[in-house]
């Protein structure tokens, strides 16, 4: 059962002389109320102890013992008990307790707020409570209130001097308890201004407290945050120096790096230094072999050209060649024992001239007079002209060309109709003492001249220069009818159509040939058809004047014109009628200019002046001996043997009576009458100026016997 008990917080000391003296508990607060001599309530603070134990008087003892307890307060009895006369114990609880209670234990028992009794184990009786009195004795000291009560054993003996001590001095406790009350009254409202201010100071010290653990959670938490500063100022520091170590790293490979590329760069430099040198030196090999390949080209195209040139020049070697060994369709083949044969084995008595290329021999071919001109073996340039002489003559025919007949490639031999007159050369120097030139003869001569170089200047199909005219190679028939030679004496020269370059020719007799060599073309080796207008114009000069080429272009020229033109006509030439011997040396001078383009044009400024002069100059001329009344050999017909009235060309070159070969054909045969060779073809091509020629010459001797 739980028992209830009251501990003082301070000593008390009761008086134990009245039974007036009461105990409450309120409030946690032991009311003592005191009814003795001093008569005051004592309000004690006390504090509760519950314990539970089956045996309260058990449980009261082991707590006495237990806390040593000195002086103990129990009930006597319960309450609706009390009596005033009661004096002893009637609570078995509070008799066992005083039968146990050790004896430094002062017990008082109480019943109703009134004292019972008092008394340890030894005291059993009231009387010994009424008899002993407690004395209680305030004492103070610098710090506090300290109640003491001094028990006072009030003994039967000493109560008399108690009651005096009371009498005497009760007046002076008086004082002193009112002193004493005063005292406590200040130390009380002390206590209580000191409680004031404690109960401040507690408050300032529960703010302090409380802002202490604020700031001490503040500080905490300053704390923390200082540690995650520190420990994020740390990461960062870490992380900074991981950077700086990165950037060092870094900064390092990137020195390295740099180190690596400066030292690349130097190399690539050297390199590029050596690379540029190489080209430099590239550039300047490459313009050496640009200036050899240029020198290899320049090489390189004159040898094309040299090369192209001998090409050129064996191509005509073999056409020549060819052509030796090919003869012209229209040219007779003959053999080296025919060339002698016919020329009795070159019998100086049938030499009838000599020349650059060799001599030349009368024969006979055939029943046909011919000339035979054999090329000298000692000269070097032979073979060429004898070539130029067979393919221009091979292809040309003009009633003022030398016929061509036949060649021998063996001997180099050329075989021409004979012309009796020999060259013009001869008979204006009166050679073998025949008879000078009529001035009509020199005029024909000259027409026909002028007439066979418009024909050889427009040729299909290339023009022909002749590029050698000069008296020399002007032949005379029987008729004194002009026939021009020489082709390949000097080099024959084929002209395209737009062009005046030619081929130069190689001058075999220059002293002979030089005066009647364009001035132009020996500066320049040039050759056009105006070099032949210029020997054409030296030649006239010579028919007129009779002088031979060297005077012409050293005296004549510089001096003749109209007012002196008489004393430089050729007398032997006869009667020169003067209006015509004007023109043809005002027309001389004229194809004589040094200048080309001063030059007259042959087909229509010098035939002009010339072909009315032909008619003028058709009488008929006495010259030489009788044989001048027969006609030419070329009059007559291969064939027939009869002086043609139609004569016609065939395929071998050859001038027929149209009727005699027409009737050789339709008698089956296609071979020449005169080389037995086949004919390239059939046709028949009329030769008009053979025909005019005859023609004129029947006119000239009506009383001729044909
Ligand atoms: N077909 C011919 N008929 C008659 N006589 C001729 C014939 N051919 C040449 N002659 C004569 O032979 C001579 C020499 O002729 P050739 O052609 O060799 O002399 P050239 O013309 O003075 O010489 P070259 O021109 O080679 O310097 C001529 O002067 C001429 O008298």
């Amino acid at each position: 059962m739980p028992l209830p008990m009251y501990f003082l917080q301070s000593p008390m000391m009761f008086s134990s002389n009245s039974n007036q003296d009461v105990f409450t508990v309120q409030d946690g607060l032991l009311n003592l109320i005191h009814f003795g001599i001093y008569g005051f309530i004592l309000k004690v603070h006390a504090d509760k102890v519950s314990i539970e134990m089956d045996d309260i008087g058990k449980g009261i003892i082991e707590l006495v013992y237990h806390y040593h307890i000195k002086k103990l307060v129990m009930g006597a009895a319960a309450n609706k008990h009390y009596s005033e006369e009661m004096m002893d114990l009637k609570s078995k609880k509070a008799k066992y307790v005083q039968l146990r209670v050790p004896r430094s234990c002062q017990i008082w028992y109480i019943c109703n707020g009134y004292l019972i009794c008092e008394g340890d184990s030894t005291c059993s009786t009231t009387n010994g409570y009424r008899d002993s009195a407690s004395f209680m004795q305030q004492k103070t000291d610098g710090s506090g209130l300290e109640l003491e009560l001094h028990e006072v054993s009030l003994s039967e003996e000493n109560s008399y001097n108690l009651d005096q001590l009371e009498e005497s001095s009760i007046d002076q406790l008086y004082c002193q308890l009112e002193c004493a009350m005063l005292e406590a009254e200040k130390f009380k409202k002390q206590a209580c201004e000191e409680s004031l201010r404690r109960g401040e100071a507690e408050k300032t010290a529960i703010k302090a407290v409380r802002r202490a653990t604020a700031l001490e959670s503040l500080y905490a938490k300053e704390l923390r945050c200082r540690k995650e500063i520190e420990g994020a100022l740390a990461r960062e520091k870490e992380h900074h120096q991981r950077t700086k170590n990165q950037r060092d790293e870094e900064r390092v490979i990137s020195m390295d790096q740099k180190l690596l590329q400066h030292i690349q760069v130097s190399k690539f430099d050297e390199k590029l230094k050596e690379m540029n040198d190489e080209r430099l030196s590239a550039v300047e090999q490459c313009k050496e072999y640009k200036s050899e390949r240029d020198k290899l080209q320049v090489e390189h195209d004159n040898v094309l050209k040299l090369a192209k040139e001998l090409e050129e020049e064996l191509s005509r070697k073999q056409e020549e060649e060819a052509s030796c060994s090919q003869m012209h369709p229209f040219l007779s083949d003959f053999s080296l024992v025919e060339i002698h044969e016919e020329t009795f084995n070159f019998d100086p008595l049938l030499r009838i001239g000599e020349g650059g290329y060799g001599s030349t021999y009368r024969a006979n071919l055939c029943h046909t007079p011919v000339a035979i001109k054999v090329l000298n073996p000692e000269t070097t340039q032979g073979r060429l002209e004898f070539q130029h002489e067979v393919e221009i003559l091979g292809k040309l025919r003009h009633p003022n060309l030398a016929i061509l007949i036949g060649a021998c490639s063996e001997a180099c031999a050329l075989v021409y109709e004979y012309l009796p007159n020999g060259s013009l050369e001869d008979r204006l120097n009166c050679k073998d003492n025949t008879a000078p030139l009529p001035w009509q003869a020199r005029i024909r001569i000259a027409t026909e001249l002028c007439s066979v170089l418009m024909f050889l200047h427009s040729s299909k199909p290339h023009g022909t220069v002749h590029g050698g005219v000069k008296p020399g190679n002007i032949l005379l028939d029987a008729n004194l009818g002009c026939k021009l030679s020489g082709f390949g004496i000097y080099r024959a020269l084929s002209l395209s159509e737009n062009s005046r370059t030619t081929i130069l020719p190689h001058v075999t007799d220059s002293m002979f040939t030089f005066p009647y060599l364009d001035p132009h073309f020996l500066e320049t080796r040039e050759l056009s058809p105006s070099s032949d207008t210029y020997s054409f114009g030296i030649i006239l000069l010579q028919l007129l004047t009779g002088k031979s080429g060297f005077r012409i272009i050293t005296e004549i020229i510089d001096e003749i014109n109209e007012t002196n033109l008489s004393s430089f006509l050729d007398p032997l030439a006869g009667d020169w009628p003067f209006v015509q011997a004007s023109q043809l040396a005002q027309l001389a001078l004229r194809c004589c200019a040094r200048n080309r383009s001063g030059r007259p044009d042959l087909a229509s400024d010098v035939w002009r002046v010339l072909e009315p002069m032909r008619t003028f100059c058709s009488e008929p001329v006495q010259f030489g001996s009788e044989e001048s009344e027969q006609p030419p050999s070329y009059f007559f017909c291969p064939i027939m043997q009869e002086v043609m009235q139609d004569p016609h060309v065939a395929a071998d070159g050859f001038t027929y009576e149209a009727e005699a070969l027409t009737g050789w054909l339709q008698s089956g045969h296609n071979t020449s009458p005169m080389t037995n060779l086949v004919l390239g073809h059939l046709n028949l091509v009329p030769n008009r100026s053979l025909r005019s020629a005859i023609q004129d010459w029947r006119q000239q001797h009506p009383n001729a016997i044909f």
